[in-house]
C-alpha cells in the first residue's frame, strides 16, 4: 500500500472557533434537514415536496447502488441484451433462454425493466431498454462491468483502503506497473489482460479526443503509454500523413506492434518499449498521453510532463486527455468512481484540470488550453505548448 495521503491544494478555511455568518446558516440547514419533524413536514408540504422526494430519492440511490450495479452485471453475464436484441420476449421463452427458473427470471427482467435497461410492455413481453440498447452498442462496457468484481472486493472495507491499512488490493495485481520498481522488467502475462480492456475501451475516448483536436497539423505524434494502440490507429487514419510512434512497456509495446502490422499501418507506425520513468524518445512535434497521467502520484506524474515537454520542440504540442475530476454535471465519475478507483489501484488519482493546468506550467509548457470533448464525463483535454 502506499504511504500516507497527497497534499491537495488548500482553500481557506474560516475558524471553527469563529465562524462566519455562511458557516452558521449553513449549520441551521443541516440541523433543520437533519430533523425528522421537518423532514415530514417538507414530504407533505406543496412547495417542498417536490425537494423532499428528490432527496430522498438521491440517498436511497446512494444506499442502493452496488444493488443495482450487480443487476447490471447478472444481465450482461447472462446476455440478455443480446438476447433481446432480436426483438421482444415472453418471460417464459427468456427464463428458458437465460437458464433461470421463471420465477428468479422475472425477478431480474423486473429489476431491469425498474432500470430501464429492458421495458416491460403491455402484452407482458420485455424489450430493449434505452440503456440495455446504448450497452450493445458499447461492448466494452460490459468488460469494464466484468472487471469491476475486482473492485467490488477492495471496497468491501473502503475505511481500510482509506487508511492504507487494507491487504493488498486486486486492483494492485491487476495493474502490474501501479507500484511497481521495475516496470520495465514487467512481463508479458501480466500486461495482458489491462491491455486488452484498455484497448477495447479506448474505442470509448479515441474519436472524442481527435474530433476535438485534430492532427492534420503534425507530422509526428509520440503516443505514451499508449497501450495496444486503439488510439494511434485512430490518430493514423485521421491523419494520412502523420507519422506515429508508440511507446509503452516493452510486452504492451510488442502487442501494438502486431496490430500496427495487422492493420496494415506498420510503414508510418512504429511501438517503442521502455519505461517511460527513464526518459522519452524525441523527434515527434506532438506528444499524447491518454489516460496515463491519473495513473501516477504526483512526483512521477511530473516527471513524465517534464519528460514530455524535454521530448518536445519549440512550438510542440501535448495533448493530456484524460477523466478529471470536478467535471461538471459529472462529479461523481471523477471524484467518487476514478478517485476510489485510483486508491484501490495503489497509485495515482484524478485531477481537476486546474490542477493538471499548474503541474503542466511546471514542467516547462507555456499556453494550456482545454479543448471541448463530446462527453467530458469519459474524457476530457488539455493541450499545451512547449515554448
Ligand atoms: C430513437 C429516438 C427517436 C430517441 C431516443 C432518445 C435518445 C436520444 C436516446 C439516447 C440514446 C443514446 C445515443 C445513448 C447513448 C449512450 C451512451 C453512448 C452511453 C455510454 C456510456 C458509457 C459508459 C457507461 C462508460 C463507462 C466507462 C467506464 C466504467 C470506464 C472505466 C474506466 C476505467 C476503469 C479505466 C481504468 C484506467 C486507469 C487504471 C484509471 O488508468
Ligand atoms: C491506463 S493504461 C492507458 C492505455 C491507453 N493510453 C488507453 O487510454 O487505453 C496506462 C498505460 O500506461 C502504460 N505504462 C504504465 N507505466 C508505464 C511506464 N513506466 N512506462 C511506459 N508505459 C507505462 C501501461 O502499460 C498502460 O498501457
Amino acid at each position: 500500500m502506499r504511504p500516507g495521503p497527497h497534499a491537495l491544494p488548500t482553500a481557506p478555511i474560516a475558524s471553527p472557533s469563529h465562524p462566519g455568518w455562511r458557516d452558521r446558516l449553513l449549520a441551521w440547514r443541516h440541523r433543520l434537514i437533519a430533523s425528522p419533524r421537518f423532514q415530514r413536514f417538507a414530504a407533505a408540504f406543496p412547495l417542498t415536496r417536490p425537494t423532499a422526494h428528490r432527496n430522498a430519492s438521491a440517498l436511497f440511490d446512494l444506499c442502493a447502488g452496488f444493488v443495482y450495479a450487480q443487476v447490471l452485471a447478472a444481465c450482461l453475464r447472462l446476455d440478455l441484451f443480446r438476447i433481446l436484441a432480436d426483438g421482444p420476449l415472453a418471460p417464459d421463452d427468456l427464463a428458458r433462454r437465460l437458464d433461470l427458473p421463471p420465477d428468479r427470471a422475472l425477478c431480474l427482467l423486473r429489476a431491469a425493466a425498474s432500470l430501464n435497461l429492458v421495458t416491460a410492455l403491455r402484452d407482458g413481453r420485455f424489450a430493449l431498454g434505452d440503456l440495455g440498447a446504448a450497452l450493445l452498442g458499447n461492448p466494452s462496457v460490459a468488460a469494464m462491468v466484468a472487471h469491476h468484481a475486482m473492485l467490488y472486493d477492495d471496497l468491501r472495507d473502503p475505511v481500510a483502503l482509506l487508511r492504507g491499512t487494507h491487504a493488498p488490493t486486486r486492483l494492485s495485481g491487476y495493474w502490474a506497473y501501479a507500484g511497481s520498481d521495475d516496470p520495465a522488467g514487467i512481463d508479458g502475462a501480466a500486461v495482458e489482460s489491462y491491455s486488452a480492456l484498455m484497448g477495447a475501451s479506448q474505442a470509448l475516448v479515441a474519436h472524442d479526443i481527435l474530433d476535438a483536436y485534430p492532427l492534420k497539423p503534425h507530422a509526428h505524434l509520440l503516443e505514451v503509454g499508449g497501450g495496444e494502440g486503439a488510439f494511434a490507429v485512430e490518430a493514423a487514419r485521421s491523419a494520412p500523413r502523420l507519422h506515429v510512434t508508440l511507446f509503452d512497456l516493452p510486452p504492451v509495446a510488442a502487442r501494438a506492434e502486431r496490430r500496427f502490422a495487422a492493420e496494415g499501418l506498420a510503414g508510418r507506425m512504429t511501438a517503442r518499449g521502455g519505461s517511460f520513468h527513464e526518459g522519452l524518445p524525441h523527434g515527434a512535434d506532438a506528444v499524447s498521453l491518454v489516460r496515463v497521467i491519473h495513473d501516477h502520484d504526483d512526483g512521477p506524474a511530473l516527471a513524465l510532463l517534464k519528460a514530455a515537454r524535454a521530448a518536445l520542440p519549440p512550438g510542440g504540442t501535448l495533448l493530456l486527455a484524460e477523466p478529471m475530476a470536478g467535471t461538471p454535471g459529472a462529479e461523481p465519475v471523477g471524484d467518487a468512481y476514478f478517485g476510489f478507483y485510483l486508491l484501490a489501484m495503489g497509485s495515482g488519482r484524478p485531477r481537476t484540470p486546474g490542477e493538471l493546468t499548474g503541474m503542466l506550467r511546471e514542467a516547462g509548457f507555456a499556453r494550456v488550453r482545454e479543448h471541448r470533448t463530446r462527453r467530458p464525463m469519459l474524457v476530457r483535454l488539455l493541450v499545451a505548448t512547449a515554448p
